[in-house]
């Protein structure tokens, strides 16, 4: 699939997200930082990427997610844990970048730092209705199907 892209950084031009690997599911975002960013334990900002997209049909959305490395070996995750990107958001991509570790963590300019992927969506419509048709779960929840 093909989805429109406006570079909005110069530095974007030769470091457009790519897959990795064939079977890779996330486009990796960059930093587009002027200088390093540290961020202390616990703190976090919203990092520009550089670039935009507009997805343009309602069937489809983006996600941005923590990438395992910098979240499991360093705490860098996402201050709204995930990120979702509408079909008619047209702004940059931007990342909320959280430091959710005890150790303080440098951002360098262009670095990796959270990965795209698109999704598709289904639109529902909300029908009221008094009650639903029985099904085997019911109202069950929270571990009611135990445990082993
Ligand atoms: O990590 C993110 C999350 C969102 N967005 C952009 C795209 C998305 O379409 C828009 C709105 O996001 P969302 O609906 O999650 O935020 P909101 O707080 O509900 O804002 P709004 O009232 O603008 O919908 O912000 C990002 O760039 N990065
Ligand atoms: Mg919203």
């Amino acid at each position: 699939m093909q989805i429109d892209v406006k570079i909005l950084d110069p530095r974007m031009n030769d470091n457009l997200p790519a897959y990795a690997t064939p079977g890779s599911a996330g486009l990796d975002l960059r930093a587009c930082l002027d200088a390093p960013l540290t961020l202390e334990p616990n703190a976090w900002q919203l990092v520009p990427t550089g670039m935009a997209i507009y997805l343009e049909d309602p069937g489809f959305a983006a996600l941005i997610l923590p990438r395992s490395g910098l979240g499991h070996k360093h705490g860098i995750v996402l201050g709204n844990l995930v990120g979702l990107i509408d079909s008619d958001y047209q702004g940059q991509l931007m990342v909320s970048a959280w430091n959710r570790s005890s150790t303080a963590f440098t951002i360098e300019p262009m670095e990796r730092i959270a990965q795209l992927v698109v999704v598709p969506v289904v639109q529902a419509q909300f029908k009221v209705v008094q009650e639903f048709p029985a099904s085997q779960r019911g109202e069950g929840g929270y571990g009611s199907t135990g445990k082993a």
